[in-house]
């Protein structure tokens, strides 16, 4: 692949580019740390990427009518599959590459709801730490019983480009079989740098294992190795501890259509195919209804200065949201308390982690964490909110 140094690159940005490559080459593993191009800033926070999780709620939801736990796994398997597109390379496709998202404050929140032919799926993502930058998510549709929730940070190295390995995982729930399933997250490096059009490809392996005994492992690989596509991958499922005996296995571009296939005799379990599977769009409430907390009510003037290309105006109106949790920060020290998360609590252990991690050798890493997080619903049921009355159980947000 040849890369033309800069030729995605505004001609008014070649410098500032340039220089970017420069500080990133020696740059301290902290992402939200690194000042970048105009061009290159998203009006995106990190706090909605939990959305992409849930951007299509039926192949969500769509394990719990199965009775045969290998074929729901094999399910479980499909969804996560079909969620790489939305998560590692919707920005470049609607963008035109990879941008750099804005980087939550405590106590962020984004909350939505998909309401199609799979009911409604419900979506709480908070942003429960700042240094490290952690954002906490749970994601259910109570008419399926089906919960998934997680955490998530990022650590980041440079070698010959950025290099992220995600610390963290997902947990699913289906009510039905009372059924977890622990998520481990692929680590994903940036191709296109140099030229200016940056995207996400997917590296390493990452697991999905189950309570019912079946594990799915997932390889990814780009291009120029083993086949000259991008965003590659190859799954097999199998029961736990016998990697050999696969009984559903894999293989495509996860950014194009493929399928889950019967291992022994290669039928078709179950295809995808994104071109055909239209995703449900997620709805807010509309800003003026947002809580001050909320992350596109809270970003509203540095977005809209973004979008104007207005960067003065966008470093004024960052400093007013830094500033004034700084003085949160202040405030609590103070009064020696810590910020109270809306929705999610810190623990030492997750028993859902603690059951099946040892499955596929994950580890938890609370110093890159800020602790173990889990979604509270005691604190989420705890009161009703007027921003969002229909929310079920219902949110509070504290004023
Ligand atoms: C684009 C270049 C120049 C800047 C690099 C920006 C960095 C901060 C961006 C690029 C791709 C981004 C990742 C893309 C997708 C996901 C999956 C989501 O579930 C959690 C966040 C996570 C893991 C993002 C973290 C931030 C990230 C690593």
């Amino acid at each position: 692949m040849a890369e033309k140094e800069g030729s995605a690159v505004p001609p008014q940005s070649k410098g500032s580019w340039g220089s970017f490559l420069k500080s990133i080459a020696s740059f301290n593993g902290d992402l939200s740390s690194m000042t970048a191009p105009a061009f290159i800033l998203s009006t995106t926070s990190l706090t909605e990427f939990s959305s992409y999780w849930t951007e299509h709620p039926s192949l969500f939801v769509a394990p719990a009518a199965e009775k045969d736990p290998a074929r729901r796994a094999a399910l479980v398997l499909k969804w996560f599959l079909s969620t790489l597109k939305q998560q590692y390379a919707s920005r470049s496709e609607k963008l035109g590459s990879e941008k750099k998202p804005l980087n939550p404050f405590l106590g962020e929140l984004f909350i939505g709801k998909w309401e199609d032919q799979a009911g409604t799926t419900q979506l709480v993502s908070e942003q429960v730490s700042h240094h490290p930058p952690v954002t906490a998510y749970s994601i259910w549709n109570s008419q399926h019983g089906v919960r998934l929730t997680g955490y998530n940070a990022q650590k980041a190295s440079f070698s010959s480009t950025i290099n992220v390995k995600q610390i963290g995982h997902a947990t699913l729930h289906i009510d039905a079989y009372d059924e977890d399933y622990l998520i481990t997250l692929p680590s994903l490096h940036i191709e296109g740098l140099i030229s200016g059009s940056p995207y996400v490809e997917l590296n390493g392996s990452s697991y999905i294992t189950s309570s019912s005994g079946y594990t799915a492992k997932i390889d990814y690989s780009g291009k120029g190795w083993v086949s000259g596509k991008k965003n590659r991958f190859s799954a097999v499922l199998y029961p736990t501890g016998q990697e050999k005996d696969a009984i559903f296995s894999g293989e495509g571009q996860w950014i194009d259509k493929w399928a889950i296939k019967d291992a022994k005799n290669k039928s078709t379990f179950s295809s995808h195919d994104p071109s055909t599977t239209k995703t449900t769009p997620l709805t807010v409430a509309p800003v003026a209804e947002q809580d001050d907390f909320e992350s596109r009510r809270a970003w509203k003037k540095v977005a809209d200065a973004i979008t104007k290309g207005d960067m003065d105006t966008t470093s004024v109106e960052k400093s007013i949201i830094e500033n004034r949790q700084r003085e949160m920060r202040k405030e609590e020290q103070a009064d020696g308390r810590e910020w109270e998360r809306k929705f999610f609590s810190r623990t030492d252990k997750s028993p859902v982690f603690e059951k099946l991690a040892a499955n596929v050798g994950e580890k938890t890493n609370e110093s890159l964490t800020n602790g173990i997080w889990v979604f509270d619903q005691g604190k989420a049921s705890a009161a009703r909110s007027p921003y969002h009355p229909d929310v079920n159980p219902p949110i509070y947000i504290q004023k």
